[in-house]
């Protein structure tokens, strides 16, 4: 059977492999599992992100004082990760699958330099026949630093290692067009570019998940618009991975379509970087203009209204309109002094190259 895909990112939420109270769920796992091991047999190179540290280690202890939230996820994660890749490893390896655990965090990814670094490392696991398990190092990423959930983490992954479709897998068939629980509302089958999702999306979430639906739906959009298939389904439903692949017509799940227009690899890492912005750029009407257009164009200083916060070359940056909203993020060309100094001049360098700019 020819396959739409051969290098893909599953993501699986904490729900897909924990039961109601809590306990790992090493049925799900190992089906999980043997649906990989299938697709990884027949030529796909699979990235997994894994959540369900915390959910597995919260019945392993027992804390005898009451812990706050940062203890209670340094505790949990410590001891569910250890027994997570456990499991993973002893179900591969009746595949005679070899696997490697990948702890990250959000500030590996921070310099072009570290983000490459994580790339290398995945690249030769892949090379090498390894199955890449990824998840956030909880027990030392906090607050401010961590990622906002795992499919912040997953479509990292995805779009920095040029993946052609993104798998997230959750306890629901795809994204609703009412409330789930709602027996008129049905799974949207397809997402376009520039569809408004937000009047669907509720702010509940499943019992042991960290972002919910929203995340997932703006991440999805993000990584779509860098030209890679999302695919939102259920992960507890029998076969749902080999069917995605092989039987795409006929299964459910919420599909984004892919932008037709590629993304280069120094863009997709900008798209990604928004949250180690170091400043801002404001510009004027007419280069609002220029830059919603279709034109490829770089910020020069001549379109420059005013900057904020302090920045050093080769720092990310956010791009402002002339109303104030983001409208894309770059990497600039040179300080934020020089950038200062250059603000409403003809004739200057851009202080964000085109090559460097994320349009949003
Ligand atoms: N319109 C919607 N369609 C589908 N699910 C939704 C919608 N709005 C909110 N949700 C909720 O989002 C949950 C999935 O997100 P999340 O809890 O983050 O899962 P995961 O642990 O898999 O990351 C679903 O269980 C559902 O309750
Ligand atoms: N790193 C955490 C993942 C938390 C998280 O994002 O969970 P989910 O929303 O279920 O993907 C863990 O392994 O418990």
């Amino acid at each position: 059977m020819k396959q739409e895909f051969t290098r893909i990112a599953v993501k699986v939420g904490s729900n897909v492999l924990t039961r109601r109270d809590g306990t790992l769920d090493v049925t799900r796992m190992s089906a999980l599992v043997d649906q990989i091991a299938e697709l990884h047999k027949s030529g796909v190179e699979i990235i997994l992100i894994s959540s369900g540290a915390v959910a597995s280690g919260r019945s392993e202890v027992h804390p005898q004082k009451k812990l706050d939230s940062v203890d209670q996820r340094q505790l949990f994660s410590a001891v569910g990760q250890a027994k997570l890749i456990n499991r993973y490893y002893e179900l591969f390896r009746e595949h005679n699958i070899p696997v490697g655990q990948v702890l990250t965090t959000k500030e590996s990814f921070g310099t072009r330099r570290h983000y490459l670094n994580q790339k290398n490392c995945m690249t030769v696991m892949l090379e090498n026949n390894v199955i890449p398990i990824v998840n956030e190092n909880d027990t030392i990423s906090v607050s401010e630093l961590m990622f906002t959930d795992n499919d912040e983490l997953s479509g990292l992954i995805a779009s920095m290692m040029d993946t052609q479709a993104l798998i997230i897998l959750s306890n629901i068939d795809g994204i609703y067009n009412g409330s789930p629980s709602d027996p008129n509302s049905s799974v949207i089958r397809e997402i376009g570019h520039g569809k408004d999702l937000s009047n669907y999306i509720q702010t509940t979430k499943s019992s042991f998940g960290r972002g919910g639906m929203l995340t997932k739906t703006n991440i999805a959009r993000k990584v779509a618009d860098e030209g890679i298939t999302v695919i939102i389904a259920n992960g507890k439903r029998d076969n749902i991975l080999v069917d995605l692949l092989q039987h795409p017509e006929e299964t459910l799940c919420t599909r984004f379509i892919p932008s037709d227009e590629p993304v280069s690899s120094v863009k997709k890492w900008i798209a990604h970087s928004e949250g180690f912005a170091k400043g801002e750029i404001h510009i004027n009407k007419c280069a609002t203009e220029v830059l919603n257009s279709e034109k490829a164009v770089s910020i020069l200083p001549i379109g420059i209204t005013h900057i904020e916060g302090e920045f050093e070359k080769d720092d990310i940056v956010r791009i402002m309109d002339f109303q104030g909203n983001q409208v894309g993020v770059g990497k600039v060309n040179c300080d934020s002094k020089q950038a200062q100094e250059a603000i409403g001049k003809h004739g200057k360098k851009p202080v964000v190259h085109y090559d460097y700019l994320y349009i949003e």
